[in-house]
């Protein structure tokens, strides 16, 4: 690992850095200051309903598209080829339906958080469950998150990994906390600018240091890195066309349908048709985020293939690799690699500071509020503020215990949305799209959704076959290298990731189950609440009808409540 000591920074990478912590917080500032003064919760929670399209759909971008995103999906690429890419399909689907069947029904109801339409449609203790379960998914994913940064820059450059993760989020509670939504959503406008302009950077300088397009594109090409569509049906390999492109659809509806923090951004929207279009305008960014990472993957892969540059680096995880790339590259170019590094500190913060808001917004809506009726809106506009406050210390807290670290950080995430959002998913499925489905049913089918994601979860964790053994594609890359006769501690890494070394048996029964990709999660999950519902329902109301049959009672499709179902039908 000598050879990364010596990549440090210089002042001016700091100076970049230390920008980014100023301007945000500035941003924080101007909003605590401005305009109301953040002294409602109409305000603060909600920015007054009266953003425009533009800034909330890179809001919405922002929110989920990490240091995650920025460092997982090159290192997946390098690794396995561009399947990836073909999540991209997923997002057409995924954003169509959010903006044509939850966007209308939310924005209608004139929500402040998206549980308020499970207690309209359902029952209380359904709306208390899915709050409950949305605060545990985002507290997890808020820590890898922080997490994720400050470890791959640690080990690739030696900065100091606490110094980053308590400056970032001190900065982040800090202008979340002072100037609520509009700052946040605003803080998520320049970030989405610094992390596309940061990736950017990155790729212009790798393709000259590669020798140009042309040469990027023989190598990868040679490289066997460019994947066709993988038809493959067998569930467990963890990305196909179908695991990407339809398991990936259930992703994106239970991020852009139904999570707190994208849903408080379209209600956020000064008109319904504002909401619906920032939807759709996530799209073209969406499609750039994934391309540019992805290119970045490659870029990457065509620098080093071949090359010994690894040489004395045959331990670094996937997500140290990509930093290694990064700062190799931009070494020279004093301000670049600050660039970077605040690319990736603007990804974490733009997530991790949506997570405080809307973690804050549920709190107060749905476990505060409804047992302090007379509570005075400065007073639930202070208690807002210090939610926000202490979720921020809490997911600091989280960083430290966080020594959870898969791997492949774009996988646990991944896992955590699909394990969690997928049941969430499910309920408001049951709720929206099935008017006989009774709160019962509801929150029967919520836990079992959550029983079978933890099933799944923790027994694809516990058998470490998680996902599933991914169909490598076969690269010459080692070719290459054994050709070239320099086989370096990378080139056997890869090989051993390339080739599995025990002949992988096809896994059977249970084996099987638990070796599902961990794509198809959201899919699973949110349908084993909609049919558990279903079943549920019926059960009970069958009951219920025979007991008020006996006593010449009514029809059962009364256990739905006049506004919910009166919401459901207004869309149709
Ligand atoms: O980047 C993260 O923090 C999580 C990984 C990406 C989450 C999903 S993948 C589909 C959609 N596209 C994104 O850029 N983020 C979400
Ligand atoms: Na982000």
């Amino acid at each position: 690992m000598d050879a990364l000591a010596q990549m440090h920074f210089t002042t001016i990478d700091y100076v970049i850095f230390a920008l980014l912590l100023a301007s945000s917080m500035g941003i924080g500032l101007y909003y605590a200051l401005s305009g109301g003064r953040q002294r409602t919760t109409q305000e603060f929670l909600l920015a007054d309903r009266s953003m425009s399209c533009l800034p909330v759909s890179l809001s919405l971008i922002a929110t989920f598209q990490s240091a995650v995103a920025i460092v997982g999906v090159p290192a997946e690429i390098y690794t396995h080829g561009t399947q990836y890419w073909f999540i991209g399909c997923a997002y057409i689907l995924g954003l169509f339906i959010p903006a044509h069947i939850f966007i209308p029904v939310f924005y209608r109801l004139h929500l402040t958080s998206v549980y308020q339409y499970l207690e309209l449609r359902f029952s209380k203790p359904v709306r208390i469950c899915g709050t409950v379960t949305f605060i545990f998914q985002t507290v997890i994913y808020m820590a890898v998150c922080v997490y994720t940064p400050a470890l791959a820059l640690n080990a690739v450059t030696g900065f100091d990994l606490w110094g980053a993760v308590l400056a970032t989020g001190l900065v982040c509670t800090l202008y979340t906390t002072l100037g609520g939504l509009k700052a946040v959503i605003w803080t998520d406008v320049f970030q989405t600018i610094v992390m596309f302009a940061g990736q950017l950077a990155v790729i212009v300088v790798g393709v000259q240091q590669t020798g140009g397009v042309a040469e990027v594109w023989r190598k990868v090409s040679e490289g066997n890195r460019i994947s066709g569509i993988d038809l493959n049906p067998d569930p467990t390999v963890e990305y196909t066309f179908w695991t990407l492109g339809v398991g990936g659809v259930f992703l994106m509806l239970s991020l852009y349908g139904v999570n707190q923090a994208q849903v408080q951004r379209y209600l956020s929207a000064k008109t319904e048709r504002d909401a619906i279009m920032s939807c759709y305008m996530v799209f073209p960014s969406l499609q750039l985020a994934l391309a540019l990472s992805c290119v970045m993957g490659l870029v990457m892969f065509a620098r080093y293939c071949g090359e010994d540059h690894f040489h004395n680096l045959g331990v670094l995880s996937k997500n140290e690799m990509v930093l290694y790339f990064v700062m190799d590259m931009l070494q020279g170019l004093p301000g670049l690699s600050g660039l970077f590094i605040s690319c990736l500190f603007s990804a974490a913060l733009s997530t991790i500071s949506s997570a405080f808001n809307s973690l804050a917004t549920v709190t107060m809506e749905d476990l505060i509020k409804p047992h302090c009726p007379s509570m005075t809106d400065a007073r639930a506009t202070l208690l807002s503020k210090g939610l926000a406050c202490s979720y921020g210390l809490l997911c600091l807290a989280m960083a430290y215990l966080t020594h959870l670290m898969t791997d492949s950080v774009l996988q646990t995430a991944f896992k955590i949305f699909g394990m969690v959002g997928g049941p969430l998913l499910g309920v408001f499925s049951l709720g929206l799209f099935f008017p006989w489905a009774n709160s019962t049913g509801a929150l029967v089918g919520l836990g079992s959704g959550l029983a079978m994601a933890f099933w799944v979860g923790i027994g694809s964790i516990v058998t470490s076959t998680s996902g599933g053994l991914a169909a490598v594609s076969q690269f010459n890359c080692t070719a290459v290298q054994l050709s070239g006769n320099i086989t370096t501690a990378m080139g056997t890494a890869l090989i051993s990731t390339a080739m599995p070394t025990a002949t992988h048996s096809r896994p059977m029964g249970l084996q099987r189950f638990y070796s599902l990709s961990f794509m198809w999660y959201s899919a699973l999950n949110s349908f084993t609440v909609v049919i558990t519902g279903l079943v549920v329902s019926f059960l009970t109301a069958f009951i219920f009808n025979l007991r008020t049959n006996e006593s010449g009672g009514g029809d059962p499709r009364h256990s739905l409540s006049p506004v919910g179902q009166h919401a459901v039908l207004r869309t149709r």
